[in-house]
């Protein structure tokens, strides 16, 4: 990340809306913002792969779903955050990766200027790209701040968007299975 480029356009933005950017409480906000966008945009440098390539052999080949997975990203229209639960699943063939790199995954997409529909597809092709699974599922609950403290103002408004893959597509029961999991 060019720590230079991100602190040279905070500090215009700061000078656009009319701050002093020599005074004491912002002298080193530049500086710190851009540390912090090294965590917050840190899936701009992370690939899925290295998450879900490691992976262990099994009998069993039912679903295994990871739930309320508690994720914060950035709306990539104003670059304020949206918040809220990842829900995954997917049923095996033959082999599984290790729980966490579920919730791994989605930190690679998360941690990135985003849309939510474009997090929740990308989730789900990187499961299906690495897992060779028979179906994913993908479900994102989440709470825009770009529609509570400005714009529309509707606190409280949860978007839901999901995506389904292989069998989840093909077997409506399933989904409805994923859906009394996550409940
Ligand atoms: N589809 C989608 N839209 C998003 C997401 N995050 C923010 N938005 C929307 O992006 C849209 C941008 O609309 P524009 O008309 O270009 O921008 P705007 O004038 O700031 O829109 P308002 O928020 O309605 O004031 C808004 O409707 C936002 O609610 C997202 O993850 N997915
Ligand atoms: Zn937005």
């Amino acid at each position: 990340m060019d720590h230079k480029k991100i602190e040279e356009g905070v500090r215009l933005m700061l000078e656009g809306i009319g701050e002093d950017t020599d005074r004491e409480g912002l002298r080193e906000t530049p500086a710190r913002v851009a540390r912090m966008y090294e965590e917050i945009y840190a899936g701009m440098e992370q690939d899925a792969k290295t998450h879900l390539d490691k992976q262990f052999h099994v009998e069993n080949n039912n679903m295994v779903m990871e739930k309320d997975i508690q994720f914060y990203s950035t709306c990539e229209h104003h670059l304020l955050p949206f918040y809220g639960k990842a829900h995954v699943a997917y049923i095996p063939d033959g082999t599984v990766a290790g729980l966490s790199k579920l919730a791994r995954t989605v930190e690679v997409y998360a941690r990135r200027p985003q849309l939510q529909e474009q997090m929740t597809a990308q989730i789900a092709d990187a499961l299906e790209k690495y897992l060779h699974p028979k179906g994913v599922m993908v479900v994102i609950e989440a709470e825009h701040m770009c529609m509570t403290m400005r714009g529309v103002q509707k606190p409280g408004t949860k978007t839901v968007t999901t995506m389904v893959r292989g069998a989840f597509a093909e077997d409506y029961s399933l989904q409805q299975t994923f859906l009394q999991m996550v409940k």
